[in-house]
């Protein structure tokens, strides 16, 4: 197999990349590189500078490189953007989804590795303690959610068509780093917004300590990027298993809650900066948990989390002292 990683230059698909690579898979990146940065890549693994979502490109990539299989990560994964711009996030993770599965499926790909989101569920009923299972309610709240359930569909519908295997990843709440390098540069998430409060001498911030939760504040199933990225490898070998067919649709986290007050215990230790956090109004749109099983993907793939979220936090600290050198002197 030669696998297509798309947005194989990004923070989640330089990990994917990466940890295939090393596993001895062969791999091709096609890469627009605008939040992607060539150099978390190997200089021996191919980077073709280009958009997923171009019909040409990718068709000639495909050929080039007699692409087998594609991981399929390029995407915009913004929440708050989704609601401001929700034509783009659909014309690119929905419309360009559908561009790139007709190209790749005329140029012979049968095993596609789809990159959804925990967001399609949205804001599960859950009775306390629950976990959410892949039969859970697909109800996602915002057009991020929307595009990433609706890419779902499609690549299932497309899988069909075309005879094509195809596996559908949900992420939960991805952070750390398998290498300092490879940190997440946003400054869009939790863990690297409480680092960026910290190097500003700030208060860290913690949205809402009234939830339905054990301390009130929101809970969510943390889980280290280097484990995602084994998850990709793991689909990537079911799929290219002799006979493989039909569709799978997996949780991809740890099945273990960490409130955001833990969380931020957490950062303090590891980054020996003991600001008390400020307690501040719910942040709209929050559910108040959110916590997979992936019993189905141990099942199905092979595969379990096995990384502790103290050592995905002290990989995003080094990652981010990297950056910020000064953080690390303090
Ligand atoms: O300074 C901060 C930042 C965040 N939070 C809270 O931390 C939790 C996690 O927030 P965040 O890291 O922004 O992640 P989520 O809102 O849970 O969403 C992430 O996880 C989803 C999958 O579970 C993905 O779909 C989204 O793209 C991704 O941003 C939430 O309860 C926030 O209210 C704070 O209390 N203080």
């Amino acid at each position: 197999m030669t696998w297509l990683i798309t947005g194989g230059a990004g923070y989640i698909g330089a990990h994917v990349t990466r940890a295939m690579a090393g596993a001895g898979e062969r791999v091709v990146v096609l890469d627009n590189v605008t939040s992607g940065v060539p150099k978390r890549l190997p200089d021996r693994i191919p980077l073709v500078r280009g958009s997923a979502l171009d019909a040409d490109t990718v068709a000639r990539v495909c050929a080039e490189h007699r692409v087998t299989g594609v991981v399929h990560l390029a995407a915009h994964k913004q929440v708050a953007e989704s609601v401001e711009q929700p034509e783009r996030y659909y014309r690119d993770n929905v419309g360009g989804l559908a561009t790139l599965l007709r190209t790749v499926a005329e140029a012979g790909v049968r095993r596609f590795v789809f990159s959804s989101s925990a967001a399609v569920y949205g804001d599960p009923e859950l009775r306390p303690g629950e976990l959410i299972t892949e039969a859970t309610p697909c109800a996602p709240v915002n057009p991020y959610g929307e595009t990433k359930l609706a890419g779902e569909w499609l690549v299932r519908a497309a899988g069909r068509a075309h005879g094509m295997a195809t596996v559908c990843l949900r992420y939960f709440n991805v952070a750390g780093a398998a290498e300092p390098e490879l940190a997440d540069i946003g400054v869009f998430n939790v863990i690297p917004m409480v680092f960026d409060r910290l190097a500003r001498g700030e208060a860290p911030r913690i949205f809402g300590d009234d939830y339905p939760t054990p301390d009130g504040t929101c809970v969510r199933d943390y889980i280290h990027v280097a484990d995602l990225a084994e998850a990709h490898l793991a689909a990537a070998r079911r799929l290219a298993a002799p006979g493989a067919a039909g569709d799978l649709t997996v949780n991809i986290g740890t099945g273990r809650g960490v409130s955001v007050r833990e969380l931020v215990d957490l950062i303090a230790e590891v980054t020996g900066d003991p600001t008390p956090a400020l307690v501040e109004p719910r942040r709209p749109g929050d559910a108040p948990s959110a916590v997979g099983s992936s019993a189905l993907a141990e099942k199905e793939l092979g595969w379990t989390a096995t990384r502790p979220v103290r050592e995905m936090v002290a990989s995003a600290w080094r990652g981010w002292c990297l950056r910020h050198p000064r953080a690390a002197a303090g």
